[in-house]
């Protein structure tokens, strides 16, 4: 490792200190800051692995006020950075604050070099292995396609399917509940395919009232009902040379799906209140966590409509039924908002893994997103808890001892002999077919003498 890829911060307004302290650490590249602006300033420029940072600075150099202030600017920028926690006056209080507000550790002033050495080597010697661990658990977590975590057998199937299926024109039908990454799966479609130039146009087809949602996809021309002061283009026509995306497909109204269905037909629509046929090039994907087939027996969905859409069906697996995703999940989520909130949480902790693995996730991915989020704004220390995610303790799931189990199955089996014969030893060992002296031995094995007389 090069000195150059070994940069410390020394963040202190004395001059003489700072000299001192420039020429401390030989195996560093030493920067120095006088005050908040210039350590920010320097952080951000150089992101040293180590800061010591002296609490009594400039407008309070009395007081501790702005170091502490330094300190938070400092890991909310940067969380993995070893602060160095330097103070003249020995309150300990101050020192278990620090710590408390995530400084990696603290030093009494005055500074004896050597000393101050071993503290900063010791520091980057942790930064580097932590930065190491993250950087192996984040290529762990692996992407077969942008922003698809996945590396359970049931996502790698979909996965490949999706890769079959982008290039194609086909439509999309993509079944599963909800929270499982349907929206996300119809994007890397859109993304991996010729069309990705071109716009992804999602529409909810459950989220727009039924009068509206007939305009909003074909458009309407003015006057066409009351309010419709202008001419207005349709979400379909905007998709026009990309991809359009009709999300919980399954609750579109009835009267709408003939209109659907006469469109992706003929790759024509009219305006509402139009009489001209405009042609429209687009590629369309649907998705629905409803049982379709369940919709077309009530009645509420239309049978054509559905073999129309589903010329390629893409099942995606509930987070529950995918091997090993969900820790994989959440470790991504973790970086993610631990750098989108500055919080230095370094993991989960083991109890929480199997917490995690144990769970049902009745909301899948869109759930554990919304719990790790949620977990990294409310911890308290380092590494998540259960109850950081709103998570149950987990049940203990190792296997018993097979003698155990053993052992087990024979007190049950001579209780029930026993039952049987009433107590009778000659019988109850014809039963079991073993001698009178193997059934009192195993009657004084399991202490059941007293169940035989
Ligand atoms: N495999 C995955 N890797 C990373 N993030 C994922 C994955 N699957 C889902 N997500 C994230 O989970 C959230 C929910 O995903 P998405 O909206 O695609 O689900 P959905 O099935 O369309 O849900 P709904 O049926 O409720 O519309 C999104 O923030 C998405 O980015």
């Amino acid at each position: 490792m090069s000195k150059k890829d070994k940069r410390l911060l020394v963040v202190e307004d004395d001059p003489g200190l700072q000299r001192q302290l420039k020429w401390c650490f030989d195996d560093f590249e030493v920067l120095v800051a006088s005050n908040r602006q210039e350590a920010v300033a320097e952080v951000k420029r150089a992101q040293p692995s180590v800061v010591t940072l002296d609490l009594g600075l400039p407008p309070d150099p009395g007081g501790v006020t702005e170091g502490f202030a330094v300190l938070t600017e400092i890991l909310r920028l940067s969380p993995s950075i070893k602060v160095v926690v330097v103070t003249g006056n020995d309150a300990r209080e101050h020192a278990i604050r620090a710590v408390e507000q995530g400084a990696h550790d603290f030093y009494l002033k005055p500074i004896q070099s050597e000393t101050l050495n071993l503290v900063a080597a010791r520091a980057y010697d942790l930064y580097r292995l932590e930065t190491e661990s993250r950087q192996r658990r984040f290529k762990a977590s692996i992407m077969p396609l942008p922003g698809i975590v996945a590396s359970s057998p049931q996502m790698l199937k979909v996965c490949r399917a999706v890769e079959k299926v982008a290039p194609t024109d086909a439509t999309v039908l993509l079944l599963g509940e909800s929270g499982t990454g349907k929206e996300l799966v119809a994007r890397a479609i859109h993304e991996q395919s010729a069309r990705s130039g071109g716009q992804l146009v999602a529409i909810n087809c459950a989220a727009i009232p039924e009068t509206l949602l007939e305009s909003e996809l074909f458009g309407h021309e003015k006057g066409a009902f009351t309010g419709a002061t202008a001419q207005k283009r349709g979400r379909v026509e905007y998709a026009c040379g990309g991809t359009l995306f009709l999300d919980e497909i399954g609750d579109l109204p009835f009267a709408l799906q003939a209109k659907l269905l006469r469109f992706l037909q003929e790759r024509v629509i009219e305006r509402v209140g139009g009489c001209v046929s405009i042609e429209i090039d687009v590629r369309v994907i649907c998705a629905t966590h409803q049982n379709l087939q369940t919709r077309i027996a009530e009645g509420q969905f239309r049978e054509d409509l559905y073999y129309r859409i589903s010329e390629i069906a893409i099942d995606l697996p509930a987070l529950r039924e995918r091997e090993g995703d969900a820790l994989q999940l959440a470790h991504r989520f973790l970086e993610t908002y631990c750098c989108a909130y500055g919080k230095p949480i370094k993991g989960l902790r083991e109890d929480t893994r199997r917490a995690i693995e144990q769970y049902s996730w009745p909301g899948n991915v869109r759930e554990l997103e919304g719990r790790m989020k949620r977990g990294v704004i409310m911890a308290d220390d380092k590494l998540l808890s259960p109850e950081d995610l709103g998570l149950d303790a987990p049940v203990k799931d190792e296997l018993p001892a097979l003698r155990d189990v053993r052992d087990d199955a024979e007190a049950q089996l001579l209780l029930k002999a026993l039952g049987r014969t009433g107590g009778n030893m000659a019988q109850t060992a014809r039963l079991l077919g073993i001698t009178r002296p193997t059934l009192y031995g195993l009657l004084d094995k399991h202490g059941l003498r007293g169940a035989a007389d």
